[in-house]
């Protein structure tokens, strides 16, 4: 029986993909085989030896110490794309929030109490100050064109707007995604200096704190917008709340709100909404139990954020997997141990992502604790499995 520990709601349709006849899924373990969960921060946390992999049923991983379980040889897993829709869904109901400044302008109509004529004179009088822009020939700036990037990108062309985007290290799915109407810009500054509206889709990594900062800002025109999806800490906030009094920024739209956010008038925060629809949930939810179920049972890894992709198809033979230290030899000393076991290599898998490598092996015969033992003792060993056969 597997135990998976759950840290947050896990859409049913997800978990539905664990059997309850292999699996044991509860809101409390303390000695699990794999954690799942959405936001819940697994720093403050201590994570129990016994996890062999941890699944983030979203895209964003900075709530998991993802350096720290790839020193034990835990892969991490996301759900890269599942959520992209609803989140561009909610971008461009942000941008149209603010350009046409519906929050106050509804704060302003649940405010009157007249009735009758005199309601319709308060609504008439009172609309010239909800006047808004409309977005064609506005400039949009995209910084990141992964997933969400891409799709916010696509559609605010659509809306016949210009598009500006940034993305350094852009993926060759995602440029085949984007539309060619989006013209590539070199540095974050021209970025700033081109829009009128920025939205962030970027990971908050050391590299992305802070980088709306006073500085870029302060390259943008009078009244522009900036549309925060990603993280907080993407935003300098502070900064951020000075151009809004400043008449720099006509809106802040984000999706994490702070006491001060909340208090300022041209704020518009949501709880953390970007992902919250039932499609995205499920997406999210069955993308990574099947990629936490497939490495927990086969020892394959697919959409791992540390780990590289590494999948042999399962075939009738006993397999073991090794998560060690990218360094020379390893598997000569993996093949070495199984050779003087007697045991014949009928398939072998060795993949590599930065500092981790992770090999497959499936055998023509069972492993022993010897054996087992001995693989363990190699320098560099981080996590050895012995899967045995396939579960039929
Ligand atoms: N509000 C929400 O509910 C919600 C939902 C999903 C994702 N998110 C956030 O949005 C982020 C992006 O999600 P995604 O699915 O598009 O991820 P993704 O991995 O598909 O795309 C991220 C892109 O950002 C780029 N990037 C990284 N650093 C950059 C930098 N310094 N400058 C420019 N580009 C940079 C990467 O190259 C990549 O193309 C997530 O990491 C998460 O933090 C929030
Ligand atoms: O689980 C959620 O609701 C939010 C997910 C989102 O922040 C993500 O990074 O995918």
């Amino acid at each position: 029986m597997y135990k998976v520990l759950t840290l947050n709601n896990i859409a049913v349709a997800g978990l539905r993909r664990l059997p309850r006849d292999r699996y044991e899924v509860s809101s409390e373990s303390s000695s699990p085989d794999a954690v799942i969960l959405r936001s819940h921060n697994m720093h403050d946390m201590t994570i129990p030896e016994s996890v062999a992999a941890i699944g983030r049923a979203g895209a964003g991983v900075n709530n998991i110490p993802v350096s720290a379980m790839s020193d034990r040889g835990v892969p991490v897993f996301n759900a890269p794309g599942a959520n992209a829709n609803a989140v561009k869904e909610l971008a461009v109901a942000g941008l149209l929030l603010a350009a046409r400044n519906i929050c106050d302008a509804r704060e302003y109509v649940k405010s009157l109490t007249s009735t009758g004529d005199e309601l319709a004179k308060d609504v008439e009088n009172g609309k010239k100050k909800f006047v808004g822009f409309e977005l064609p020939g506005r400039t949009l700036g995209v910084i990141g064109l992964g997933a969400i990037g891409v799709e916010v990108a696509n559609v605010a062309l659509a809306l016949g707007m210009k598009v500006v985007g940034f993305d350094p290290k852009i993926t060759v799915k995602r440029a085949w995604q984007l539309s060619s109407g989006v013209k590539q810009v070199e540095t974050l500054d021209r970025l700033f200096k081109a829009s009128d509206v920025v939205s962030v889709h970027v990971p908050l990594v050391d590299g992305t704190k802070g980088l709306v900062s006073a500085d870029r800002l302060s390259l943008m025109k009078d009244g522009s917008v900036i549309i925060n999806f990603a993280r907080g800490g993407v935003v300098d906030s502070k900064a951020a709340l000075q151009a809004l009094n400043s008449g720099k920024l006509h809106a802040y739209v984000c999706d994490f709100p702070t006491p001060e956010l909340i208090a300022h008038p041209k704020v518009i925060a949501l709880p953390h909404l970007g992902a919250s629809t039932t499609e995205a949930e499920e997406n999210c939810a069955v993308m990574v139990a099947e990629n936490v179920k497939e490495y927990l049972e086969n020892g394959n890894v697919r959409s791992s954020v540390n780990f590289p992709e590494a999948v042999i198809p399962r075939a009738d033979a006993w397999r073991i997997t090794i998560a060690n230290a990218n360094v020379p030899n390893m598997v000569g000393q993996i093949s070495t141990c199984l050779a003087q076991a007697g045991l014949n290599i009928a398939d072998l898998l060795n993949k590599s992502m930065g500092d981790i490598a992770y090999t497959i092996v499936d055998l023509d015969g069972p492993v022993s604790e010897e054996t087992m033992q001995a693989i363990r003792g190699i320098k560099g060993v981080l996590r050895l499995r012995n899967l045995g056969k396939p579960i039929s």
